[in-house]
Formats: C-alpha cells, sequence, structure tokens
C-alpha cells in the first residue's frame, strides 16, 4: 500500500494523493495577466495526476511583481485573464487549484532570474520597491522605501482583494508566500527588517505582519479554502541575526493556533550571503522538526524527485505531503511513473484511459493501473 497514493487533507481540502505541483513562476504574463502559455503549461499539469496543482507566485499589488513577466491578481483584466485559462483546463480535469498570493517587497522590479535576476535600471522602465526597512536585497541596487502604517494597511488590503478574487475564480486553497525573500520572509527575517516600531526587533514582532495578513485573508475567504503559508524555514546564513528553523517551528505553532490550514517549507532567497546544501531532500528535515512540533499539515518540498523517495517522505511522518517542482516540468506525468513504481493507482483522463491496457503496459510495465476518472 503506497503511502504517497493515499488521501489527505490541507485542512478544509480533501486531496486524493499526497503529490503537490510547487508553485514555478513562468514569467510570460503581460501586464498580469495569464495567457495561452499558461493554458498549456497548467493544462498540462492538470493533467499530470497529482493531488493539487498551486499557480505560480501571483501578485497582489503591480509593483510587488518580482518582474514585468509575473502573473497577478490585482486587476479586473488580470481576473479575467486567468478566468479563461482556468475555465479551459478545468473542462477537462478535476485537479484541485491552489494559487500562492505573493508580494516581492524589495526584490521587485527584477530581471528574469535567467538573466541574472539583478534590479532593473531607470531606463528599463525600473520601478520604486518597497520593504520592511530600506535595506537593498542586494549591493549598488536601489533601497526600498520602507513601508509605513499607510502602506501596511494597503499592502494587507491587496492580499485580501486577490484572496477574494481568487474565491471568485473557484481556486481551491491560498498559499501566502511568505519564503524565498519576498515581502512576507523579508518581515520574519532581521536581516531585511530592521525596523524599530511594533513589526521590527523581538521575534513576536517580526511575526506580527505575516500573521496580520493571514489573519486578514483568512477572515476574507469562506472556510471551505485551505489557507496557509510557504516559509523559508533557514535564511542559511551563517552571520548575524537571521530567521532560524526555531523560529521557524515557532511560526507555524502560531499559524495552527489562528487556523492555518498547511505549512510548505523551503528555505533561503533572503540574502546573498546564503550558503545552502543542496543535496536530495534537503528542506524536509525542516518539515519534519515543524510537522513534530506545529502539528499542522505540511508540505516539504527540495530535491524531492524519486517516487520511492517520495512514498517514504509520507510513510515515515516527515511530511504530510511532498511538493515536486522541477522533476514534474521535465516529467509532466511524474506522478503516472510514480504510481506504476509504487503499484499504484493514479487518475487520468478518459481520453488517455480508453488507450489502456496495451500502451499503458508498454510504457510503464505491469504496476500502472490508470483509473477512470
Ligand atoms: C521555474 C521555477 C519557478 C519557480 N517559481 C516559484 C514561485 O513562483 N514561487 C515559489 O515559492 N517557488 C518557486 N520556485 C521554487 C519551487 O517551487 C521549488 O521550491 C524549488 O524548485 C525546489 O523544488 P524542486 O527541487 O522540486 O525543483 C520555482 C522554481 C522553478 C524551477
Amino acid at each position: 500500500m503506497s503511502s504517497l497514493f493515499s488521501a489527505g487533507a490541507l485542512g478544509p481540502l480533501e486531496l486524493r494523493n499526497r503529490i503537490v505541483i510547487a508553485p514555478m513562476c513562468q514569467y510570460t504574463a503581460q501586464d498580469g495577466n495569464a495567457g495561452d502559455w499558461h493554458l498549456m503549461h497548467l493544462g498540462q499539469l492538470a493533467l499530470s495526476g497529482a493531488g493539487l496543482l498551486i499557480i505560480e507566485a501571483t501578485a497582489v499589488e503591480e509593483i510587488g511583481r518580482i518582474t514585468r513577466g509575473c502573473l497577478g491578481l490585482y486587476s479586473d483584466d488580470n481576473e479575467a485573464a486567468l478566468k479563461r485559462v482556468l475555465d479551459a483546463v478545468r473542462a477537462h480535469s478535476k485537479m484541485p487549484i491552489g494559487i500562492q498570493l505573493a508580494h516581492a517587497g524589495r526584490k521587485a522590479s527584477s530581471h528574469k532570474p535567467w538573466d541574472g535576476g539583478q534590479s532593473l535600471r531607470p531606463d528599463e522602465g525600473a520601478w520604486q520597491t518597497e520593504g520592511p526597512s530600506a535595506l537593498p536585497h542586494a549591493a549598488g541596487e536601489p533601497p526600498p522605501l520602507a513601508l509605513d502604517a499607510a502602506g501596511l494597511a494597503r499592502v494587507k488590503s491587496a492580499f485580501v482583494r486577490a484572496a477574494q478574487r481568487a474565491v471568485a475564480l473557484g481556486l481551491d486553497a491560498i498559499e501566502l508566500h511568505a519564503a524565498h525573500g519576498y515581502l512576507l520572509h523579508q518581515f520574519l527575517s532581521p536581516i531585511a527588517n530592521q525596523r524599530t516600531d511594533e513589526y521590527g526587533g523581538s521575534l513576536a514582532n517580526r511575526m506580527r505582519y505575516p500573521l496580520e495578513v493571514f489573519d486578514a485573508v483568512r477572515a476574507a475567504v469562506p472556510a471551505h479554502i485551505a489557507v496557509g503559508m510557504r516559509l523559508s524555514a533557514s535564511d542559511w546564513v551563517d552571520e548575524g541575526e537571521t530567521w532560524t528553523l526555531d523560529q521557524s517551528v515557532q511560526f507555524a505553532k502560531a499559524l495552527a493556533a489562528r487556523g492555518g490550514s498547511f505549512i510548505h517549507v523551503s528555505s533561503g532567497g533572503v540574502s546573498q550571503k546564503q550558503k545552502i546544501p543542496l543535496v536530495d531532500g534537503y528542506q524536509v528535515p525542516f518539515a519534519e522538526r515543524i510537522r513534530r512540533e506545529s502539528g499542522l499539515p505540511t508540505i516539504a518540498v527540495g530535491l524531492i524527485t524519486d517516487a520511492k523517495q517520495a512514498d517514504a517522505i509520507i510513510a515515515n511522518g516527515q511530511a504530510d505531503f511532498v511538493a515536486i517542482a522541477r522533476a514534474i516540468l521535465f516529467e509532466p506525468h511524474w506522478p503516472w511513473r510514480a504510481a506504476a513504481e509504487l503499484g499504484a493507482t493514479v487518475e487520468a483522463p478518459q481520453q488517455y484511459w480508453r488507450s489502456q491496457p496495451r500502451e499503458m503496459k508498454g510504457l510503464f510495465g505491469e504496476g500502472a493501473k490508470i483509473g477512470m476518472r
């Protein structure tokens, strides 16, 4: 009996198996609008047999986009463009779909990562970024404006408004992006947050703004929608004050006490001085401790590429779900092969199911059972 292909729940959201497709920016949106690429990309992933698909980091404000190609959910046009994509995808897939709502803070106004990721110049259409403190992400970059009380209220409202749009779009889960050095992580980490008001300094103060945003979003969406957060469990920086695993455990406990549906455990992204040991499942021990001590349903991510590795993470109680990013980009039916290796059944569209049994057996061996939905 495979653990990976057993049913599980992210708070109110029941999922058929433990495979989550991690959010992955496509940098192809125009003015925040999803286009035909999203239809193809999300469409193929929605046929993959995973339990949940999380749409890429989606900016809640125009200035919260990492790059000009980032998806947004800050305008009626953005909502209509995403609706077109989702209507088409859902006509052919019943896979639950969530969205990652994000604000890039001081890491906004950047080039695409593959261009080196540095900030745009004014002649390239750079915009003024905002953050907890006027500290640039990298030396030589223009500093963000430190958010004042009105700015904090505005950004929180933008998260709420985008969450309401996500509900209107019929999405099943909302993941607030508090990882990878983006705005909510910037508040958590003393590397980016050197405020002297109630939002800086002590751990309770640094957690305050991300938790306020969570509370506001949770209160604004119906109870059947899962609302959780993606966290960087460590800044991976040796020197000075940083965000640590111990603090992440405290944060997860606070989130659990406020009715958080899940925590998605990643790491890094806030400092260029980070040193990340990139080995298989390198973030899984973070997920394991956070799960054990907070009791929140936990998603592990990071170099989980192999079916047996993924199955063992669930079977050993290290996490409730595994998220797969690059492996499923390279192999969009990764869950089918995983099911074949583990002797489990995976969902596939009827169009493919009709080709059973001969062709599928040829592809996947005797283990593959493609179930009709
Ligand atoms: C193309 C690409 C885009 C990504 N975009 C996002 C994103 O929008 N939000 C996010 O939290 N992480 C993003 N990530 C990180 C992944 O969600 C994931 O945490 C990371 O790739 C590690 O998982 P993996 O080893 O399975 O690829 C992205 C990764 C890739 C490869």
